[in-house]
């Protein structure tokens, strides 16, 4: 097996998904409730085995979205996660994916799709999430969705083995 030696990746989604949880979560496994929304972007570079990822994680408020494309250009996976268990917040997530992934500079690069905070029991269901992200209508690329929990640590190491199988050869 090849095991890519590195790895950049882009976080969005909308506000409160969280982006950054999942960075913490990758990074160290520790988690918060205190968290303070991101403003603009941070980076973060993890190292996991041999892989080292470079982690951009932007913030989802509206004013920060037009800055997703930029920090998605040439990366090796897009990860975008949504908060699974706010139901009336998806309709605005499925739109924000659509639109991001018609960007000409966006086609091809691999997408994983998360539904976070599966620890409470609102979130929606795989399927569920899938049918109401409308992902089945995404063909021109790889497509991943799994749940996770931030929380509690649940499927952050298959979300990781899915991006270090299928991510674009890094730069
Ligand atoms: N129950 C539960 N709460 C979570 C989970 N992951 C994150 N949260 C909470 O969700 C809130 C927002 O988390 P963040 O990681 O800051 O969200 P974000 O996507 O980075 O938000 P922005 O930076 O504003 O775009 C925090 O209170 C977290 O503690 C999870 O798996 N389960
Ligand atoms: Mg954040």
């Amino acid at each position: 097996m090849f095991f890519k030696q590195e790895m950049e990746l882009s976080l969005i989604g909308l506000q409160n998904a969280g982006k950054t949880s999942l960075v913490n979560a990758i990074a160290t496994g520790g988690y918060s409730e205190d968290m303070i929304p991101t403003v603009g972007f941070n980076m973060r570079k993890v190292t996991k085995g041999n892989v080292t990822i470079k982690l951009w994680d932007l913030g989802g408020q509206r004013r920060f979205r037009s800055m997703w494309e930029r920090y998605c250009r040439g990366v090796s996976a897009i990860l975008y996660v949504v908060d699974a268990a706010d139901r009336d917040g998806i309709p605005i997530s499925r739109s924000e994916l659509h639109d991001l992934l018609t960007k000409p500079s966006l086609s091809g690069i691999p997408l994983l799709v998360l539904g976070n905070k599966i620890d409470k029991s609102e979130a929606l269901t795989q399927q569920a999430l899938v049918d109401q992200l409308d992902l089945e209508s995404i063909r021109d690329r790889e497509v991943c969705c799994y749940m996770i929990s931030c929380k509690d640590s649940i499927n952050i190491d298959i979300a990781i083995d899915w991006l270090i199988k299928h991510s674009k050869s890094a730069k």
